[in-house]
């Protein structure tokens, strides 16, 4: 899937942002494959340009194309087909189901969209160390665990691009790593792009695009 932005800024930030940033008001493109890391110290709209790619806010100038079709003019049939087979998204904020366990909240996104068998969940868990959790309740995990189980949501379904928004900010090193790991396989088994937006240059991740919010 390509991915464009073109002239893109948010209407609450000033013009002259474009001079500073390799991101607001560029034109970039991106396609199956890249790897992209977007490091933007806090206040320079990280999570602005996440939510404006997965069409949660609008406010914003310039446009967003993928495939060459501009995201401003997708119906909202054309949003739900979007986030169900091609865009995946690791938000800041968790939106877990609090009262579900673990394993109920994964099964709930992968019955929606399927991709991956069942068993695939408990694979994942392994992986990333959560599995003695997947029955526990959502609100008594830690926010590590919970942010584990997050980014096994988003690799459930199918996507052409991941788009990530500080997706490791409650995990240590070594944890951190190994869900890049995870990520990076189940990235290049679907021939995805990534978008990944992180505070400092991220280590660990084989970036092949790196620019400054
Ligand atoms: N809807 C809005 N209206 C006005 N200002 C906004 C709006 N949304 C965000 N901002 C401002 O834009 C700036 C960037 O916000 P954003 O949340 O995108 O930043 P961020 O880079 O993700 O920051 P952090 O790392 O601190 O979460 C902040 O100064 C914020 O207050």
């Amino acid at each position: 899937m390509k991915l464009e932005i073109k002239n893109l800024l948010p209407v609450y930030f000033e013009e002259e942002r474009k001079s500073t940033s390799e991101i607001w008001g560029k034109e970039r493109s991106f396609s199956n494959g890249d790897l992209v890391n977007i490091v933007a110290p806090s206040g320079t709209g990280k999570t602005s340009l996440i939510h404006f790619l997965y069409k949660m806010r609008e406010s914003y100038s310039g446009s967003i194309l993928y495939d060459g079709q501009p995201l401003s003019q997708f119906s909202k049939e054309a949003i739900a087909s979007l986030r169900k087979d091609h865009v995946s998204i690791i938000l800041q904020d968790m939106r877990l189901f609090e009262e579900q366990t673990i394993l109920e909240n994964l099964e709930i996104k992968r019955q929606l969209h399927p991709y991956h068998p069942q068993e695939r969940i408990i694979e994942m868990a392994k992986r990333l160390g959560v599995d003695h959790r997947l029955n526990a309740l959502a609100k008594n995990c830690s926010y590590g665990e919970q942010q584990r189980a997050v980014i096994i949501r988003a690799l459930l379904q199918p996507f052409g691009v991941l788009l990530m928004d500080e997706p490791f900010s409650h995990l240590d090193h070594a944890n951190a790593q190994k869900a890049i790991d995870l990520i990076l396989e189940e990235t290049a088994g679907r021939k995805a792009l990534v978008l990944f937006a992180e505070l400092e240059k991220a280590t660990g991740f084989p970036a092949t695009h790196l620019y400054h919010l």
